[in-house]
């Protein structure tokens, strides 16, 4: 009893409200462990957590529910015997699976009050996003990078979806910047790690996904250069083995090339031009310097001890290729070496070579630990910035319990402003998103007999008045449009469309067309004298509104998937501080998000008792 005395205190009437509540943890990490500390602290009545994953060592310093013992083992399952110690009045129910196997169906969500998620994945984010809109159960959907957090209410037809602002693309860089003009250490770590290590050890530069080609038609000679350049790369690759091989490496790309990039003089007018460098004059400062440099890895190291990590590791890699030729059998893949951030061989090699590159372009160098987390693609992950995320979770959960939907709002987490935490109102659907502004509803199928055609002609066409120009897909694909009529002989098994999953009806009529059309699929066998494809219930499909007004523009940051597995937070290019470059190119921000002036949060305390951060 006295475990409830002080949540009872300070929710007031709410209090038995979540008692009763039963929802459901996605996600049991990084946020999902400090999520699930409140929510059994709160006393809500049953929690649900799905997890496919099992616990790593390097989870420990901050999911704190898991100890060394629990190595290999189920985090749900974990999760729930550690949190329900807590409290023990919380019925706790763990699966251990992943949130888009098909046994969470849209009816096992509609049985939560309120949906949590503590995903670090876009694709997992997107499903529960669309599960909890078909059930029309609210969601609180969270992420942090870094000391970034941000959490937002969904709510179906009152609020943004997750998919109503657009995610942008992974970061990418136009091939020029990393070829000829770096800018920013970033620029000359890729370039060490995703053109000279996959040149010299790996497969070559084209399948590299930070580098984005599609400016190279405008810098088509450049471009034609820069393939000459590699062409004689591969040739010193000839020689790998070879005592001579560091210094041919080193004088190709830290001496010819710049002195061709040098030459050409419009690149130059208005940035500094690269200063070559000399192997044998860095051969005569580097006497004194040893190889366990290589291991000061917070230091920043001088051009020398640089070139002698670059000539070392370089021989390291060499050595290591040339067993792996010799061992491997005759017919087999050709031998290639990657790039790991915790191999230490290609780490120095690629921090070695990127500082060299930065020198010779005038860049600040960094010591091999920061190298280590911007190759590696790393932001370390924050506990406080976890647990002060996952109060802000609960903090909405509130007001969503309390059908107080108005006085939720979308909270931001910053390190660099003012105020740590900000926040913002919540926008209404966004009028042409594709996943919540559309219409829904579910038709019964006889998955063996109905025919793609039947859904087309009988139910679109005459039951729902679609004619002209349409499409078909689903999760897998298109399945119709007017110039791809294949498949529709095909029946739904056939087609791979099993109870539970979605089907997404475009109109694609230029003049008033009608929102998109999402039909899900309950499976059931029907007699053979009947239909076997029948809506479950009436459904109004409205038009599109003709434009998108100006307030649905988002001028702050989204939820997205990070590049680590977190959800970094993220912000139009034009508000970012970039360079004009980089502003031309398209999905380079994972900035901090900037939270608009005035929307500040202030401390209230309420009437019955709770602390509320509000604005
Ligand atoms: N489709 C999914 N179904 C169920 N759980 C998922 C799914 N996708 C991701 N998760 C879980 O979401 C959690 C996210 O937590 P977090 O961001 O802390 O990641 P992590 O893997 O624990 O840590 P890190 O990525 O920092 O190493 C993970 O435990 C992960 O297993
Ligand atoms: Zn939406």
């Amino acid at each position: 009893m006295g475990r409830e005395k002080y949540p009872k205190q300070s929710l007031g009437a709410l209090y038995s409200r979540i008692k009763q509540s039963r929802i459901l943890m996605v996600g049991a990490g990084g946020i999902g462990c400090e999520l699930l500390k409140n929510l059994v602290l709160t006393g809500f009545g049953e929690i649900h957590i799905v997890d496919l994953d099992t616990i790593d060592l390097s989870n420990l310093n901050r999911q704190f529910l898991f100890r060394h013992e629990h190595i290999k083992k189920s985090k749900a399952l974990v999760a729930k015997e550690s949190a329900g110690k807590f409290n023990p009045h919380v019925k706790l129910e763990a699966h251990h699976a992943n949130i888009k196997d098909p046994q969470f169906n849209v009816d096992w969500f509609k049985s939560f009050n309120v949906v949590f998620n503590a995903l670090d994945n876009l694709e997992a984010r997107r499903h529960v996003n669309r599960m909890c809109l078909a059930a029309n159960v609210p969601l609180i959907e969270s992420g942090t990078t870094g000391f970034n957090g941000q959490v937002q209410v969904i709510e179906k037809g009152k609020t943004e979806c997750y998919d109503c602002v657009e995610k942008t693309a992974p970061k990418s860089f136009p091939v020029c910047t990393i070829r000829s003009t770096p800018s920013q250490p970033i620029h000359c770590i890729v370039w060490a790690k995703s053109y000279l290590f996959t040149e010299i050890f790996g497969v070559g530069e084209d399948e590299a996904p930070e580098l984005d080609h599609s400016d190279d038609g405008d810098n088509a000679e450049e471009i034609e250069k820069l393939r000459q350049e590699s062409q004689a790369l591969k040739r010193i690759r000839g020689s790998m083995g070879s005592e001579d091989f560091p210094r041919l490496v080193f004088q190709k790309v830290f001496k010819e090339d710049i002195d061709r990039l040098r030459s050409m003089g419009e690149m130059w007018k208005t940035r500094r031009p690269p200063e070559p460098l000399d192997f044998e004059m860095l051969s005569q400062d580097a006497l004194g310097v040893g190889q366990m440099v290589a291991q000061q890895d917070q230091t920043v190291w001088s051009v020398a001890e640089n070139f002698v990590v670059f000539c070392d590791s370089l021989k390291r890699l060499s050595n290591r290729l040339e067993e792996q030729r010799a061992n491997a059998d005759m017919g087999n893949a050709p031998a290639i070496l990657t790039f790991d951030k915790d191999d230490v061989d290609t780490l120095d090699f690629v921090a070695a070579a990127a500082n060299l590159r930065s020198h010779i372009y005038g860049i600040e160098t960094r010591s091999k630990f920061d190298i280590k987390q911007m190759a590696g693609n790393i932001i370390p992950a924050i506990a406080t910035t976890n647990a002060m995320t996952a109060g802000l979770c609960v903090l909405q959960a509130f007001k969503v319990l309390r059908n107080e939907l108005g006085k939720a709002r979308m909270v931001f987490l910053t390190k660099s402003t003012e105020h740590i935490i900000t926040a913002e109102m919540l926008r209404p659907p966004r009028p042409n998103c594709p996943i919540c502004s559309v219409a829904q509803t579910k038709v019964q199928v006889d998955t063996s007999r109905a025919t793609l055609n039947d859904l087309v002609d009988d139910l679109l066409k005459l039951e729902l008045g679609y004619e002209g120009e349409f499409s078909v897909s689903s999760e897998n694909g298109m399945l119709y449009d007017p110039e791809f009529d294949d498949n529709l002989s095909k029946n739904f098994k056939e087609l791979g469309l099993q109870g539970d999953s979605f089907i997404t009806v475009i109109d694609e009529e230029d003049e008033n067309p009608r929102v998109n059309l999402v039909l899900s699929i309950s499976e059931q066998s029907m007699p053979e004298d009947s239909k076997p494809i029948q809506l479950s219930e009436k459904v109004e499909i409205p038009h599109k509104p003709k434009s998108t007004p100006a307030s649905t523009v988002i001028p702050n940051g989204a939820l997205t998937n990070g590049t680590n597995g977190h959800a970094p937070v993220k912000r139009k290019a034009e508000e970012a501080d970039l360079d004009d470059e980089q502003r031309h190119k398209r999905g380079k921000v994972a900035e901090e998000a900037k939270p608009k002036k005035g929307a500040d949060i202030i401390v209230i305390d309420e009437a019955d008792g709770s602390i509320l951060i509000d604005d």
